[in-house]
This record gives C-alpha cells, structure tokens and sequence, in this order.
C-alpha cells in the first residue's frame, strides 16, 4: 500500500482508527485447575500510531498474553486494553501473524488470500488487484496458483503476513513469526517485514526473543522482567528507518552496541 492509499484507507475507516495501542495497567491472570496464574503486569504502556514496537523477554514471562489481549482474545484481569480508543475486537481490530502460518494446506495461496479478502469485505471482482498488491508486497508475485504444501516455509509465512494485510487494519500484530525458520530465510523475512511497516505507515508490535531481531526491526524495544513481566527497559531506537541498506545496518557499530544491551537487559531482567 502505497502512503497515499494508507490515507484513504483510514480516511474510508468509519472510526477514524488509526491502530494506537493503550495498556493502562494491565493485569492478566490465567486459571489453570483451580489455580491462578498472574501471567503478565501490571503493564502501563503506550504505542503512538506508526510505531514498531518490539517486545522481548525471557519464555514464560507473558509477551504472547500482551499480543493476545491487544488482539482482543483475552480481556484483561484488570486494567484497560484500547486500540485506536477502542476496546479491541478479535479478528477485527489487527492483522495478527502466529509462528506457525496456519494456512488452508489443500488450498492455493490464491485460495488462502482471497479467504482473506472475503472477510475483509473485498467484494469479489476487486480481489485479484488486492491480491496482486498484497503479494508484490511480500514478494510472492506468481506463486497465486500454488498449493501451500508446495511452497516452502518461508513463503508459507509470507503467505501469512499477506493474508494479515489483506484487511488493511492499522494495526499489525506478530507473535515470534520466524522462530522456526533458518537463518537466512529469517533475515531476509525481517527485511520484508521492515519495508512492509515502513510503507504501509502502521502500528506493529512484534513478539521477539532475539535481541538481534528486536534492534533490526523495532523503532522501540520493551523488555519485560520474568513473569509476571512487567516493564523492565523501555528503548527508543534510532537506527535509520526506510530504504536502507540492511546488511550495512547489522554491521554497523551502533547496532552491535544496541544489540549488546538489549541482550544484556533480557539477560539481567531474566535473572532477576
Ligand atoms: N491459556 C493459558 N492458561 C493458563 N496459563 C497460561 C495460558 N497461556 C499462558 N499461560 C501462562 O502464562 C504465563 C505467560 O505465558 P506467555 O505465553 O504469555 O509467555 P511468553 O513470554 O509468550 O512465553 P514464550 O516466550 O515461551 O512463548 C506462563 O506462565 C504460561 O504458562
């Protein structure tokens, strides 16, 4: 989606969203046989429209909680979730991407995508140029007639962060995307993933437990302590966004020492 399309997309969103996320001392606690499991907070946390905020922390210390409550899957135990002033609605208020793509395996990307389309109320005669868009985006282009099951796992996941667009929300949700994918196929996802927040202008919250990752893509990095995680480092990151050259970017000085203290904040908030 190009800034102006951006533009008219939110101008045509009869709410006015503009994906802006609030966390207004968030609690959330679990039942689990007849225990009560805080799993994550209290968290107080805003995310300006346009941000890509990574949040990174040791397992268990409640970062798929957050992502699930702001998608509006759980309500908080306490506290208040609002995304664009509004409480969140699932499956309406965010694209969301998982670490597995969940994908249709018997259908093609098209079937996939245009499943996607549907719901998001792209009337039929109007899916192809959607559909279009959205693989050029994720450099998918002329893979609309192949089975899931024939494509790697890599562009099984592209798939997926096209198929999150596909309802051009403003808010855009990944819970560990890449874990299981190989190095490379990695980097060059998170390159995607760079250029598609930048272009598209939405929020992003990423879900990460890779220091290297969360300097690359963030434009601000949060911590959270062991869980119940709570706010144990909150970064701004000020690596150039943009075109940039993303090799360049990994080598240079100032992302090896963001990367050092991010690794180093996991590590103490992890222990302590
Ligand atoms: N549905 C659930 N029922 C009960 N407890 C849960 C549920 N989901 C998560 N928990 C517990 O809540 C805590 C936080 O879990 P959560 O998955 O949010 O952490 P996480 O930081 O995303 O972990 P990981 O990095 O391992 O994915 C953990 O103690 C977990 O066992």
């Amino acid at each position: 989606m190009s800034s102006s399309e951006t533009t008219t997309a939110a101008a045509s969103t009869p709410t006015g969203a503009d994906g802006a996320v609030r966390l207004e001392n968030v609690v959330h606690r679990y039942s689990r046989g007849g225990e009560t499991v805080t799993a994550v907070g209290p968290v107080d946390l805003t995310v300006p429209a346009g941000e890509f905020l990574v949040l990174v922390g040791a397992s268990g210390c409640g970062k798929s909680t957050l992502l699930r409550l702001i998608a509006g899957f759980e309500r908080p135990t306490q506290g208040a979730v609002r995304v664009s002033g509004a409480a969140p609605r699932p499956g309406a208020t965010a694209g969301v991407v998982f670490q597995s793509p969940r994908l249709f395996p018997w259908r093609t990307v098209r079937g996939n995508l245009d499943l996607a389309l549907r719901y998001a109320g792209v009337e039929r005669a109007h899916r192809p140029e959607h559909r279009a868009r959205l693989l050029a985006r994720v450099g998918l282009e002329g893979t609309e007639e192949r089975r899931v099951w024939e494509i790697s796992g890599g562009q099984q996941q592209r798939v997926a962060i096209a198929r999150a667009l596909a309802a051009e929300n403003p808010l855009l949700l990944l819970d560990e995307p890449f874990a299981a994918l190989d190095a490379l196929t990695r980097e060059r996802l998170q390159e995607d993933v760079r250029r598609v927040a930048a272009q598209t202008g939405s929020t992003t919250v990423f879900v990460t437990h890779s220091a290297e990752e969360a300097v690359f893509l963030g434009s601000r990095i949060v911590v959270l302590t062991k869980g119940p995680g709570t706010v144990a480092l909150d970064l701004p990151i000020d690596l150039p966004r943009g075109d940039v050259d993303a090799e360049e970017l990994r080598g240079s000085r100032e992302f090896a020492e963001l990367r050092t203290r991010v690794a180093h904040a996991v590590k103490t908030a992890a222990a302590a």
